[in-house]
């Protein structure tokens, strides 16, 4: 394994930017640009040089087998230039190093054992939250929930199953068939329930990682896009008194009280004229049925039925002329409206559990399925059911998961982490 580099901040102008460098000749390349370094884990004080002093930067060294990528590691924290990261990156480049791929840092700490696959999954979740319980939900995992409740069924598994075997072993000597303990249906049952619930849970965390889409819909000039300026609390979107302005569908993310959002400002839905105008329409319709929630904006009582879903809010608009429920050119009610959808939708984030991705999930079912043809099994298919339940709650975590998988959670990763 080479030994690579990057910086770990975003470039910017001032403050501190920090350079990574992992791999087996982190330490001698550190040495070569920082002199000799102290104990692991410790921040000093070093002139980094590459003939001239490159900056004045604290620099710390992690042994192999305790960092985060599990090799070697040294980090510079630099005055954050451009221009100072930029001298010694050439530096340790000219030392043997390269620049790291996107998300190779974490990578390496996956193929190193270091961080399960699940937690590099919720890293790369975290390093895009945007909300409060985005933010939570990704550090459930990475501080190893999630490893830790599989690990705990597992064990389970692996209890059953050696009862099992001995259970097998003891029919043969004795020349009987064998028995099943009672403990191994209980424990086989309590390992079922536990995945049965966070497979339960499961659509409601992925609503908290994916995020939900809620769609203005109405019939033209209601004032949807009035609404979602007001939401944005700036002009995202045109406005006028012409029927059909918005004719693309229009995206606003928002942290609607922790939660993350999209509001979709859509065409007004009508029979319309011109070919476009029905594109935008045909667009509203499609977008606004494979919303999570839609606001259907209205300045008399008539909703279009084809888009009408139980459950969605009807909102009269424009309350400032007359009977309304809010309006957008006076703020009136819109408060409301809000905390009436983040209401909704907290509703549907309740339960949430711990597996949030379809892969994840996947694994899951697949364990349950096999624990599911366990009742009155003669022990030999029982010892075999146990095994692949195991072997599938192991690729919950995934301690080892195929290059192309890496490849596409790795991807996402920006260059440093
Ligand atoms: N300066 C700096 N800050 C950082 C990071 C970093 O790499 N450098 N991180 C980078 O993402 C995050 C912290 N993550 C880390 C994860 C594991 C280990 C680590 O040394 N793990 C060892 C030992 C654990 C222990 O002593 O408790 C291990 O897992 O074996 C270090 C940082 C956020 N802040
Ligand atoms: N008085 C009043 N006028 C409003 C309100 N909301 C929107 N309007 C006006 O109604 C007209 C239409 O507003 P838009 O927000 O463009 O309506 P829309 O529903 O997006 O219309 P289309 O994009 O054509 O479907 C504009 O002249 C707005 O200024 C409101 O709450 N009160
Ligand atoms: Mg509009």
């Amino acid at each position: 394994m080479d030994t690579i580099y990057a910086e770990t901040t975003p470039p910017g102008r001032g403050g501190v930017s920090i350079v990574r460098l992992s791999g087996p000749g982190a330490r001698a390349i550190g040495e070569g640009v920082a002199g000799a370094l102290p104990e692991a884990r410790q921040a000093v004080l070093r002139s980094v040089r590459d003939g001239d002093v490159i900056d004045r930067a604290l620099v710390i060294r992690f042994d192999p087998g305790a960092s985060f990528t599990g090799e070697e590691v040294v980090e510079f924290h630099l005055h954050g230039a451009p221009v100072v990261v930029r001298r010694l990156m050439s530096a340790l480049r000219a030392r043997g190093a390269r620049l790291a791929e996107p998300g190779e840092f974490t990578r390496r700490g996956f193929l190193n054992g270091v961080v399960p696959l699940s937690e590099a999954e919720a890293l790369s979740d975290l390093l895009v939250a945007e909300t409060e319980a985005q933010r939570q939900q990704a550090m459930r995992i990475v501080s190893g929930d999630l490893t830790r409740w599989a690990d705990g069924l597992r064990e389970k598994l692996i209890r059953a199953g050696a009862l099992v075997e001995a259970s097998l072993d003891f029919a043969d000597e004795e020349d009987a068939p064998a028995e099943v303990p009672a403990e191994v249906m209980a424990l086989l049952a309590e390992v079922r329930d536990d995945i049965q619930r966070s497979v339960g849970g499961f659509a409601a965390a992925e609503r908290i990682r994916a995020g939900f889409e809620v769609a203005i819909v109405g019939p033209p000039n209601a004032g949807k896009s009035s609404l979602l300026n007001r939401i944005a609390g700036r002009d995202v979107a045109l406005v006028s008194d012409e029927a059909g302005t918005t004719r693309d569908v229009l995206e606003l993310r928002a942290d609607l009280g922790g939660l993350a959002v999209t509001f979709l400002d859509t065409a007004g839905l009508r029979e319309a004229e011109n070919k476009v105008e029905r594109m935008g329409v045909a667009r509203a319709r499609d977008r606004a049925a494979a919303a999570d929630l839609r606001i259907h904006l209205v300045t008399d009582a008539t909703v279009d039925q084809e888009v009408h879903v139980e459950g969605d809010l009807v909102v009269r608009s424009k309350s400032d002329l007359g009977a309304g429920d809010i309006s957008a050119v006076t703020g009136e009610g819109v408060d409301e409206l809000l905390e009436k959808v983040r209401e909704m939708l907290a509703a549907r984030v309740a339960g949430a559990g711990l597996v949030s991705r379809a892969r994840q999930v996947e694994a899951l079912q697949d364990a349950a399925d096999a624990l599911a043809v366990t009742h009155h099994a003669p022990p030999e298919l029982l010892a075999e059911a146990v095994r692949l339940a195991a072997l599938s709650l192991h690729e919950v975590i995934g301690r080892v998961a195929p290059d192309d998988y890496l490849d596409e959670i790795f991807s996402t990763f920006c260059i440093g982490k």
